[in-house]
C-alpha cells in the first residue's frame, strides 16, 4: 500500500496568513516516518509544490477573491492528485486552505468517477458566487464540484462529476443560509453536530457510510477540514466554531472510514500554524498528523 503525501502551502481560498504554513509543519511533525510506521510506502514530492503559480493581476470576478489564482493552483493539484491516483497511490493532500478541495476532489473523480465523498467541517463550503458573502472561495468548493450555481468562466475546468446523493457532511455547525437552501434544494445529507449529540458519532457514521456507500464498494474521499474539531481540540485554524467534534469523535470517523477499505483519498485541511500560541499550534499539528494516521489504519489495540 503506497500513499503520496501532496503537501499544498497554499492560503488564497481565504483571508488569514499563515495556512500555507500547514504542510510544512505536519511533515516536519514526522507524519511521513509515522505513515511509514504503519506500513506505507510513502512519496513526498517536497514543500514547494504549487508555489510557483502565481498570477500577476488577480482582481475579483464578482464577489470571488484571488479566482485566477485559486483556480489555477486547484487545476494543478487537481492533475498531481489524479496521476497519484493513477499511479495507484492513495493521495493525502495537506492543506493550504479547503478551496484546494476543488483540486483533491476533482483528481480522485478522474481516476475513480463513483466516488464518493465525506466532507467533515463545521461548514459546508457550498457557496456559489452568488450566495456567497465573503468572496472566500474556501466556502465555496463543494459548489463547483457539484457544477451548482453561476457558470465562471476561470473554473470552467472543474467538471461537475460529484453527484448529491455521493455526498454526505459530519460535523456541520455554522451554515449559511443560501447553503441551507442548497442542502435542501438538492437532497444533500449532512449531519451537524444536533445528530452527533443525539445518535452518538457511531451511528451517525454508520447512517453516512449507508447513505452514500450502502456496499461499502464504493471508493471513498474523505476530505477533513480540522475546523470540525472544537476549537479546544484544533484552535489553529482560520475559522474556528464553537460546539465541535471531540478528539475521540474525529478520530473515530478516520478509524471507522479505514476499517471499510475503501478509503482513496484523504485531505487534511485549514491547519494554520500562525494562529495561537505555541501550545495551540503544536497541538493542532499533532491533531492533524494523528487524524491521517487514524485514516490510514493506526488503530488503539
Ligand atoms: N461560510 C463561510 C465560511 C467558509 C469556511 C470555509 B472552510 O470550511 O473551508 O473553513 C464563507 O463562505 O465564507
Ligand atoms: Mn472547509
Ligand atoms: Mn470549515
Ligand atoms: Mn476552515
Amino acid at each position: 500500500k503506497a500513499v503520496a503525501i501532496v503537501g499544498c502551502p497554499f492560503s488564497g481560498g481565504q483571508p488569514k496568513l499563515g495556512v500555507d504554513g500547514g504542510p510544512i509543519h505536519l511533515v516536519e511533525a514526522g507524519l511521513p516516518e509515522q505513515l511509514a510506521e504503519l506500513g506505507w510506502k510513502v512519496q513526498f514530492d517536497g514543500h514547494h509544490q504549487f508555489e510557483d503559480i502565481n498570477t500577476q493581476d488577480d482582481p475579483p470576478i464578482g464577489k470571488l477573491k484571488n479566482p485566477r489564482l485559486v483556480s489555477r493552483v486547484c487545476k494543478a493539484v487537481a492533475d498531481v492528485v489524479g496521476n497519484h491516483a493513477k499511479n495507484g497511490q492513495l493521495p493525502l493532500t495537506l492543506g493550504g486552505d479547503h478551496s484546494l478541495a476543488m483540486g483533491t476532489i476533482s483528481g480522485t473523480l478522474q481516476k475513480y468517477p463513483d466516488a464518493c465523498v465525506i466532507w467533515v467541517d463545521a461548514h459546508a463550503d457550498l457557496n456559489t458566487a452568488e450566495t456567497t458573502d465573503s468572496g472566500n472561495i474556501h466556502g465555496m468548493p463543494v459548489s463547483f464540484l457539484l457544477g451548482l450555481g453561476p457558470k465562471i468562466e476561470e473554473f470552467s475546468w472543474v467538471q461537475p462529476l460529484l453527484k448529491p446523493h455521493r455526498l454526505v457532511y459530519i460535523g456541520l455547525r455554522d451554515v449559511d443560509v443560501g447553503e441551507r437552501r442548497l442542502l435542501r434544494e438538492n437532497g444533500i445529507k449532512a449531519y451537524s453536530m444536533h445528530e452527533v449529540d443525539k445518535y452518538g458519532i457511531g451511528r451517525v457514521v454508520e447512517m453516512a457510510l449507508d447513505h452514500v456507500n450502502p456496499g461499502r464498494k464504493l471508493p471513498i474521499h474523505l476530505s477533513f477540514d480540522v475546523d470540525a474539531l472544537d476549537p479546544t481540540v484544533a484552535p489553529s485554524t482560520g475559522t474556528p466554531v464553537r460546539g465541535g467534534l471531540t478528539f475521540r469523535e474525529g478520530h473515530y470517523i478516520c478509524e471507522a472510514v479505514y476499517e471499510t477499505g475503501c478509503l482513496v483519498a484523504l485531505d487534511i485541511m485549514e491547519v494554520n500554524p500562525s494562529l495561537e500560541d505555541t501550545a495551540s499550534v503544536k497541538q493542532t499539528v499533532a491533531v492533524g498528523c494523528s487524524l491521517a494516521r487514524a485514516a490510514l489504519g493506526e488503530t488503539l489495540l
